[in-house]
């Protein structure tokens, strides 16, 4: 169940958090751009195959010491079909490094179109009699404002599969309260959004009473995380937002449980380009600066739980 794995990899690594595999080939290291640019020009291919080095060496650098990744599908789709191969040629490096992929895809349709990116991405796609995987990935990201009947979808996979889904509930962006904050029947739209959550995670608990059906909660709305854990027990919550959107170890506290677990924190630019932050760094020296960082955000967290008295393993 990706739950327990998830738990057991928190745990196994003493780290709560994820690194976002978001890149931007801007960001990237002129030594690995260049090399790619010469044999390919400047092309989709060019920017696709610097990307995935650029990657690889990312998960090299960190995969010891972090459970997870979440690579942004966006990030890949820009360059076209070589964007989506090396997206899925990422998912697969993490995952033989022994790390749980969440595939940031943001999906969500009526029904019936839901089903076909569920096979897509965390179930099989039938080809005449074949069960074929797509794309790899361990959990994704949902987006459930077409309500119930889209998410049941995806549900069906994470039975068969033993996949996980996080759907959005409260983002991080600065005008997330313009929707998600509007008061309907009494209670806001995001305090909706996480009811129905709770009642899809408490169907599909696992050992440690957490569910593989989770919620996206941002970093940058700690106040709401408070009520938010209470309204979602069971449900294991994805905290993007901390480092470059502001959010700070003190302000994804309240997403942790007392038992210091039910949330794990996300950083992608934070952490993948952390070599441009600090002059000690070189070029070539972006996968020592994404460990140091990773470790870092690592220990932050981890103090911050410690001294909130959250943290029991
Ligand atoms: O679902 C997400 O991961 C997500 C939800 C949300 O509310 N806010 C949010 O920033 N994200 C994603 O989390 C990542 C944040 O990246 P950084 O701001 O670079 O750390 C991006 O991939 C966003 O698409």
């Amino acid at each position: 169940m990706f739950v327990n794995k998830l738990i057991e990899f928190i745990k196994e690594k003493n780290s709560p958090i994820v690194v976002g595999l978001d890149p931007r080939i801007e960001l990237i290291p002129n030594v690995v751009k260049d090399k790619y640019f010469k044999k390919y020009g400047k092309t989709f291919k060019g920017a696709a195959e610097a990307i995935l080095e650029f990657n690889k060496e990312i998960i090299d650098s960190v995969y010891d010491i972090i459970p997870a990744v979440k690579p942004q599908i966006a990030f890949y789709e820009q360059y076209g079909i070589e964007g989506l191969k090396v997206y899925n040629e990422t998912c697969k490096y993490a995952s033989v490094k022994g790390l749980l992929v969440i595939g940031d895809i943001k999906r969500g349709d009526i029904g019936s179109t839901s089903k076909a990116y569920s096979n897509a991405h965390i179930g099989k796609t039938e080809v005449e009699g074949e069960s074929l995987e797509a794309f790899y990935s361990d959990s994704i990201t949902v987006n459930p404002y077409l309500g119930d009947d889209c998410l049941k979808e995806f549900v069906g996979d994470i039975e068969q599969y033993e996949k996980g889904m996080f759907i959005l509930v409260k983002t991080s962006n600065p005008t997330s309260s313009q929707l998600q904050d509007l008061v309907v029947e009494g209670r806001k739209i995001y305090e909706k959004v996480a009811g129905i959550v709770n009642e899809w995670s408490s169907k599909y608990i696992g050992k440690y009473n957490y569910s593989s059906i989770g919620a996206v909660v941002g970093a940058t709305y700690p106040e709401e995380a408070k009520n938010l854990r209470n309204l979602m027990p069971s449900s294991y919550f994805l905290v993007p937002g901390y480092g470059a959107q502001g959010g700070t170890a003190e302000d994804v506290i309240h997403n942790f449980n007392e038992d210091g677990l039910g949330a794990i924190v996300n950083s992608s630019r934070g952490i993948i380009f952390a070599y441009k932050k600090e002059k000690k760094w070189s070029e070539e020296d972006y996968g020592k600066a994404a460990r140091e960082a990773a470790i870092n955000m690592r220990d932050d967290i981890n103090k911050t739980l410690e001294s909130h008295g959250k943290k029991y393993w």
